[in-house]
C-alpha cells in the first residue's frame, strides 16, 4: 500500500507530467518524484522532448547524491530498455534508490519489464497507484492518455475538434463560416493544436475554407514546432495554389497512393432536409463531386475512398500519436463510424443559424437505438462560448 506522502507525490508527479504536453510527441509525458524516508520531496523531474532525458534520470540528476534510499514515485513504469537514452531502471538502481512507486504500466514491448528489472534486484515496487488520474490527468485532458491509447491500439489517438452555433451548424447556408466563435475560443485551439502532432482534415474543408492549420500564438506566429497536416483526398482535388501546401508545415495529400483505398457499397439514405443535408438529393446523398457517395467507414467522393483504418496506421508508424481531426462533417462522420474517434472538444457559440451544415454528417447512424453517446468530462466557457470535452462510450 502506498502512504500518504507517496500519494501526494504521485499526484505532484501527474502534474510534472503535464508540463511536457506539447513537447513529448512521439513520447508519453511522465513525471518522478524522489522521497527520502520520511517522505520529504528530495527532488522533480519530468521528461521535457523525445530523445531527452526521461523523467526519472532528471529527478536522479537533480538528487545527486541525496537519491541514495529515496523513494522513487513516477507516473510511467521505469523503462527498461536503451531507445534514444538508455534504461531507467538502471539508472535507478546505480543511484541506489530503494522502493519504486509506478502509477501505470510500460504497455509497449520494447521499454517494459522495468517494474520485473527492480523487483529481481531486490527493491520493493508498488504499481497502479492513481493509476486513472495518471491516465487521465488531474486536469481534463492533462494526463498520458493520449500516448498510453496509442501505443495499445498501435494507431494516433484522435481528438475531433469543431466550432459550432448553439444549433448545430458550422457555417451558414452560403458557406460562410468566420467567425463563429469568440478570438478567446480560437485561441484555445492553438493550445490545442501545439499539443498535437498530426492534423487531418477532409479536401472539402480544404476546397470551402482553404484552411493554413498551423500552429499560431497570440500574435499570430506560427510556433516552431508545426503538426504534420493530412489532407483526406482520394481524387486528388486540393489545388496547387492552396494555403496548405505552403511551407508553413509538413504536408501530406492523402491520395491512396500510399494508403491504399477500399471500395464500399452505396448507401442511400431517406430524404434529407435541405436545411442538414446540402448534397441530400431525392433520397440519395451525393459525394462532394456529384458522383454517388458511397457511405460506410470510408471517405471521399464515389466509390473509391481513402482507407481510414490503413491511414492510422500508416500515421503510427511515421510516429504520430495525437491526431486532431478539424473537419468537416463527412469527414467527421466517416471518422466516427470507423470508431477513430477517442475525443471529442466542441466550442460552442450562443449563436443560431437555423440553416447551413452540421457538425457532423452521415456517421452511419440511422436509429435512435444506434445514437452515439459520450461521457462528458468537462464544460467550461472560453471567452463568450462553451467549451465541451467528452468522451465517446465503449460501442
Ligand atoms: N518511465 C519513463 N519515463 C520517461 O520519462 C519516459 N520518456 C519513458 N518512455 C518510455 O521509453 C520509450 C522512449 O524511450 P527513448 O526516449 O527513445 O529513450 C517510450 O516509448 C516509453 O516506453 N518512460
Amino acid at each position: 500500500m502506498a502512504n500518504e506522502a507517496e500519494i501526494q507525490a504521485m499526484r505532484q508527479a501527474i502534474r510534472l507530467a503535464a508540463r511536457g504536453l506539447a513537447t513529448t510527441l512521439p513520447n508519453p509525458v511522465v513525471g518522478c518524484v524522489l522521497l527520502d524516508p520520511d517522505g520529504t520531496v528530495v527532488a522533480e523531474g519530468w521528461h521535457e522532448q523525445a530523445g531527452g532525458p526521461h523523467a526519472e534520470v532528471m529527478a536522479l540528476r537533480a538528487a545527486g547524491s541525496r537519491a541514495r534510499g529515496t523513494t522513487a514515485v513516477v507516473t510511467l513504469e521505469p523503462c527498461n530498455h536503451t531507445g534514444r537514452t538508455g534504461p531507467c531502471s538502471e539508472a535507478l538502481l546505480a543511484a541506489g534508490v530503494q522502493k519504486v512507486v509506478v502509477a501505470v504500466p510500460d504497455p509497449t514491448d520494447a521499454a517494459s519489464g522495468g517494474a520485473a528489472r527492480l523487483r529481481a534486484a531486490g527493491l520493493e515496487v508498488e504499481t497502479g497507484v492513481l493509476a486513472e488520474e495518471a491516465e487521465r490527468g488531474l486536469e481534463p485532458g492533462e494526463g498520458n492518455e493520449v500516448w498510453l491509447t496509442a501505443v495499445r491500439k498501435q494507431r494516433p489517438f484522435v481528438t475531433w475538434k469543431f466550432a459550432a452555433t448553439l444549433d448545430g451548424r458550422v457555417a451558414a447556408q452560403d458557406g460562410t463560416s468566420q467567425w463563429i466563435t469568440s478570438v478567446e475560443a480560437r485561441s484555445d485551439v492553438h493550445r490545442l493544436r501545439a499539443q498535437v502532432d498530426t492534423m487531418l482534415v477532409g479536401v472539402g474543408t480544404v476546397l470551402a475554407d482553404d484552411p493554413l492549420l498551423t500552429v499560431r500564438d497570440a500574435d499570430g506566429n506560427p510556433l516552431a514546432r508545426q503538426p504534420l497536416r493530412v489532407v483526406a483526398d482520394t481524387h486528388n482535388r486540393t489545388p496547387a495554389n492552396a494555403r496548405i501546401r505552403g511551407n508553413d508545415a509538413p504536408t501530406w495529400i492523402a491520395t491512396g497512393a500510399e494508403v491504399g483505398t477500399i471500395e464500399s457499397r452505396l448507401r442511400t439514405v431517406a430524404a434529407p432536409n435541405a436545411a442538414g443535408s446540402p448534397q441530400g438529393s431525392g433520397g440519395q446523398e451525393l459525394g462532394t463531386s456529384g458522383a454517388p457517395y458511397a457511405g460506410g467507414t470510408p471517405y471521399g467522393g464515389g466509390r473509391r475512398e481513402l482507407d481510414l483504418h490503413a491511414l492510422m496506421r500508416q500515421l503510427y508508424a511515421r510516429e504520430c500519436r495525437h491526431v486532431l481531426l478539424e473537419g468537416g462533417p463527412r469527414m467527421a462522420g466517416a471518422m466516427v463510424e470507423a470508431g477513430l474517434v477517442d475525443r471529442v472538444i466542441a466550442y460552442l457559440a450562443p449563436s443560431l443559424l437555423g440553416a447551413g451544415p452540421n457538425a457532423l454528417m452521415d456517421a452511419g447512424i440511422t436509429t435512435i437505438a444506434d445514437v452515439w453517446r459520450l461521457d462528458l468530462v468537462d464544460v467550461r466557457q472560453v471567452g463568450g462560448d462553451v467549451r465541451v470535452l467528452a468522451r465517446p462510450r465503449a460501442r
